[in-house]
């Protein structure tokens, strides 16, 4: 297949730095901003003001606020926060004819059901191509074209590599694999873990103990990829490592910030307040908490983190607690 269109349906910070790295691919891009505000801006002054400022897109982006003006694309990227992904879908969904490819680019559990975002889109479009970008990739520096590399799945490997040479551009860099449910696990999870790191940084635990999160916070992504039917391998790649690296190391992740806020003291209101932008592990926590519970896994750093979240436990005492566990094998 050859694509030359694509529709993103999103105009966060994500949906519109993927836009402007597809238009730099080649691809005729149609991004649908849901807020008419927004439309308005990048309309008018090529900037996505509330969500991405600072950046100028590709003259050639077509804004709209109507999912029906993707009715025509070759191929959609679906970058609504996790927790609307349904509700966007079922919107769309008399617009998705049957075969298309619709690549799902949100990190999160949804709350209520535990579904990854491909049941949700199984559910919603079951005659679309599932598909799935997961990957380490802030948002500012991929619209500024900086280099960037993401995993980009689909059960067809032929179509996952068809789409990875319809998204990639000289500097955005897609690796394609088959496996969909450890492409997503990584993205979902690393999101509360970097909260967890964003505690340890904000409480000054130091380098060691920001190291050990991050390991021991891998562990619990691989178990949970592996009771969900995923490949352990999978969260190895870009999706998993990669982003959990990138997203527990800087302060430019959303998730960290909350965390880093927490850390230092804050409560999660005054940490979360005026903020129009989403911290996905704050709204996946207790999702992602249930889910591991259900699967018989066991994921401490979450249990942790979606208690500090819900006000269960202080960060003190959910740091004393994680100190405090048995000792156990490494490997288990
Ligand atoms: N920002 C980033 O660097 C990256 C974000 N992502 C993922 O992309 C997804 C979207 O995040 P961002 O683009 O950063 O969002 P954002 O935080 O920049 O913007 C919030 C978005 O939520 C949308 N929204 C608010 N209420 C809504 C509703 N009721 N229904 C549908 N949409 C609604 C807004 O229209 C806006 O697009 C998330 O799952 C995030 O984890 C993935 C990789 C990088
Ligand atoms: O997913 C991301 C980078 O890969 C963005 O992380 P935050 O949502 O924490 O900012």
């Amino acid at each position: 297949m050859n694509f030359k269109t694509a529709g993103v349906i999103g105009a966060g910070a994500w949906g519109t730095a993927l836009a402007q790295s597809a238009a730099a691919a080649g691809l005729q891009v149609t991004l649908q901003a849901r807020e008419a505000e927004v439309a308005d801006s990048i309309r008018n002054t090529r900037i996505n003001e509330a969500f991405l400022p600072g950046v100028e897109l590709d003259a050639s982006i077509a804004v709209t606020s109507d999912l029906a003006d993707l009715a025509g694309c070759d191929l959609i990227l679906a970058v609504p926060p996790a927790q609307h992904m349904r509700a966007t879908l079922a919107a769309f969904a008399p617009y998705a004819r049957a075969g298309l490819p619709i690549v799902l680019c949100s990190k999160g559990i949804e709350r209520g059901s535990l579904k990854l975002m491909t049941d949700v889109l199984a559910e919603t479009i079951p005659h679309a191509v599932t598909a799935v970008l997961s990957g380490p990739s802030f948002a500012a520096e991929v619209a500024r074209g900086l280099p960037s590399a993401v995993t980009l799945a689909c059960a067809d490997l032929d179509m996952a590599e068809k789409l990875a040479g319809a998204l990639s551009g000289p500097v955005f860099r897609p690796y394609y694999a088959d496996d969909i449910i450890g492409a997503e696990t990584g993205g979902a999870l690393k999101n509360v873990l970097a909260i967890a790191c964003g505690i340890v940084e904000g409480r000054e635990m130091g380098r060691s103990a920001h190291a050990a999160v991050i390991t021991r916070g891998f562990a619990e992504i691989v178990r949970v990829t592996e009771a969900l039917g995923g490949n352990p391998a999978t969260v190895t790649g870009l999706c998993g490592l990669g982003d959990l690296v990138l997203t527990c190391s800087s302060p430019q992740s959303r998730n960290m910030s909350l965390g880093l806020a927490l850390g230092q003291g804050q409560t999660v209101e005054q940490a979360l307040a005026g903020k129009r932008s989403v911290a996905e592990g704050y709204e996946s926590a207790p999702a992602v908490r249930e889910l591991s519970r259900k699967l018989g896994v066991e994921t401490p750093i979450i249990e942790a983190v979606a208690a500090v979240l819900a006000g269960e436990t202080t960060v003190d005492a959910a740091i004393e607690n994680l100190l405090t566990r048995p000792l156990k094998p490494e490997r288990e």
